[in-house]
């Protein structure tokens, strides 16, 4: 039996999230395994129920479960919350809290949706890298911070074994994937990422055999649109990682396309690298694509089930491949389905 703890948190967290269990539901009744899904509110849903955006609660039940399955949080309701006790400072807090340092974002273009990209077709098709992105440290979590009237402040900061334990997973994956590391830094400019460069260099005399380039983040923003195929494995910090992974979204089509999986030691969170969408929220309009290959990521991952992954990814190619859209990957023309037909067409396509 597999314990699932689902957090749908704010937006379209809750309508992506359905979908995504309607998906993990449909495979155990078809391989006959048990799911247990419990859900606990988490982000906005959390506060205006509890006044707190991450309750001890739910935080416990991450911590005693095999997975975590996370919609997004975040929207305006929240916006003028203090910074600290905003939706988005909870997300932060529960990564850390799990030791969660290894994001992995997946960029794979369906080649149903080679038309759907913003990008030319020889361009973006064959497309498939993936970011590893350090997800605990950086200038998301470093002190100093805040801001008064008249200044803002932020802390850069990174610790050699947080690079180093980042920087050897990624080695380890190019090991399975196509042998290439691109890590993506600023040295140029930041001192912290001069320590970043050095560390993974370090680590890298342990993979001979995995050839490793560097490349400034400024370049590589452009490097991913005008030639995403050049990358196998990207390994940046926590900043560079979340901007270059929405930039990586609109080469697969949508944000609504990339599934991501937040790894450490003893925990594993699953979400989509998309927000809460506040634009779209109620409207049944929301991509569950990819929350869907989340749950994808979780079996890979968490259970040791590729196959099962497999089903999952050969499901939604199916579906795509039969011409349901939903509206950000509809081109003009196209008529758009909503989140519950896109996700009724996965779980048929699923089989018996
Ligand atoms: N992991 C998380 O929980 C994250 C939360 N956020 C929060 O979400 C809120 C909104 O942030 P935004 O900057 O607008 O980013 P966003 O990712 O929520 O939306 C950006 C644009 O992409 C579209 N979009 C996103 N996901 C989609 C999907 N599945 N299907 C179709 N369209 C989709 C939205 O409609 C919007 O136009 C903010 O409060 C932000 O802090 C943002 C990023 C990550
Ligand atoms: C804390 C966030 C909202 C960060 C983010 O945008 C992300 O993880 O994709
Ligand atoms: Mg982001």
């Amino acid at each position: 039996m597999y314990k699932i703890v689902s957090i749908p948190g704010d937006g379209i967290g809750p309508e992506v999230v359905a979908g995504a269990l309607a998906v993990m539901n449909r495979l155990a009744e078809k391989h006959g395994f048990t799911i247990a899904i419990e859900e606990h509110p988490f982000g906005g849903a959390s506060y205006d129920l509890h006044g707190e955006m991450l309750t001890e609660a739910t935080l416990e039940a991450c911590r005693n479960c095999d997975a975590v399955l996370l919609g997004a949080v975040g929207g305006p309701k929240w916006e003028s919350l203090p910074h600290e006790h905003k939706p988005e400072a909870a997300l932060l807090k529960i990564r850390r809290e799990l030791g969660l340092f290894a994001n992995l974002r997946p960029a794979k273009v369906y080649d149903a949706l080679i038309d759907a990209s913003s990008l030319k077709a020889d361009v973006v098709g064959g497309t498939d890298f993936v970011v590893f992105r350090e997800l605990t440290g950086g200038i998301y979590f470093g002190q100093p911070r805040g801001y008064d009237e008249n200044k803002g402040w932020n802390t850069m900061v990174y610790e050699r074994y947080e690079v180093e334990r980042i920087a050897r997973i990624a080695f380890e994956a190019a090991q399975k994937r196509g042998g290439r590391v691109t890590s993506i830094d600023k040295a140029n400019v930041l001192e912290v990422s001069q320590l970043w460069r050095n560390v993974v260099h370090e680590v890298h005399r342990d993979f001979p055999e995995i050839e490793l380039s560097d490349m400034y983040v400024d370049n590589a923003a452009m490097q991913i649109v005008r030639n995403p195929k050049q990358f196998d494995v990207i390994v940046t910090g926590n900043l560079f990682g979340d901007i270059l992974s929405d930039i990586a979204g609109m080469i697969t089509g949508s944000l609504g396309m990339l599934p991501s999986a937040s790894i450490g030691k003893s925990h594993a969170l699953y979400e989509p690298i998309h927000g809460s969408a506040p634009d779209i929220a109620g409207q049944n309009k929301a991509n569950p694509i990819a929350t869907i290959a989340s749950v994808a990521m979780m079996f890979e991952h968490s259970f040791c089930m590729p196959d099962i992954a497999n089903e999952i990814y050969q499901a939604i190619e199916t579906t795509l491949a039969e011409g349901l859209r939903t509206a950000d990957i509809a081109n003009a023309g196209q008529s758009a389905v909503s989140t519950t037909e896109m996700t009724a067409a996965i779980v048929k396509n699923l089989g018996q």
